[in-house]
């Protein structure tokens, strides 16, 4: 693994400014939810500051990179490549940043759509990119409350909202995040 002045240097690079205030933002908070929920700190600010590496990356760069790397593209990713940022990004973790733990690049796949069988890791990541500080939208104070005392509660509010939002703007919501949604009303909590 790089050390982590080289992946803030790396990310500097090929992020925004903003996104890298974003990333930053994500790493902060990440570290800050794994600690009240009982997930690995460290993974978390890892997890958090890379999450995002792959976001500035075009939709056609997405695609081709997919294929490279032998990333299943469905229906909804091949209309909204966007979303392929976070499978990408997980692959470009472990390749250019040598970062091999499994949970870590799991998080980082599946920031964007959630799963049905989301890690509590997975969970803090998806939450942190919702609610850390830079972010501003509508309902971001409840899933702030939320994500303060109840994990649960946040990722099916965080799940709802992105659902509701996406659906608004009559855009294609993942199946991932339905599935993701079903099995934490139908789970034990
Ligand atoms: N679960 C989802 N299903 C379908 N589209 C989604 C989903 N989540 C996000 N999107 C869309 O994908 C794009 C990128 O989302 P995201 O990476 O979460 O945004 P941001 O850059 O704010 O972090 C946005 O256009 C968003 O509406």
């Amino acid at each position: 693994m790089i050390e982590w002045e080289e992946i803030e240097n790396n990310l500097r690079k090929t992020l925004s400014g903003h996104r890298f205030q974003h990333s930053v933002g994500v790493s902060v908070t990440a570290e800050d939810l794994a600690k009240r929920f009982g997930a690995d700190p460290v993974q978390a600010r890892l997890a958090g500051l890379l999450h995002d590496c792959a976001r500035d990356m075009s939709n056609n760069h997405l695609l081709q990179s997919a294929e490279t790397f032998g990333i299943v593209v469905d229906t909804v990713l091949r209309r909204v490549p966007e979303l392929l940022h976070a499978p990408v990004g997980a692959q470009l973790v472990r390749e250019r940043y040598k970062i091999s733990d499994p949970a870590v690049c799991q998080a980082i796949a599946r920031h964007t759509v959630g799963a049905k069988d989301m890690s509590v890791l997975d969970m803090v990541i998806y939450l942190a990119d919702c609610i850390e500080p830079g972010r501003d939208f509508l309902g971001v104070h409840e899933l702030r409350r939320l994500a303060a005392v109840d994990l649960w509660a946040a990722m099916v509010k965080a799940y709802d909202q992105s659902i509701i939002y996406i659906i608004q703007q009559g855009g294609l919501v993942h199946p991932a995040t339905i599935e993701g949604r079903n099995a934490l009303l139908l789970g034990i909590r």
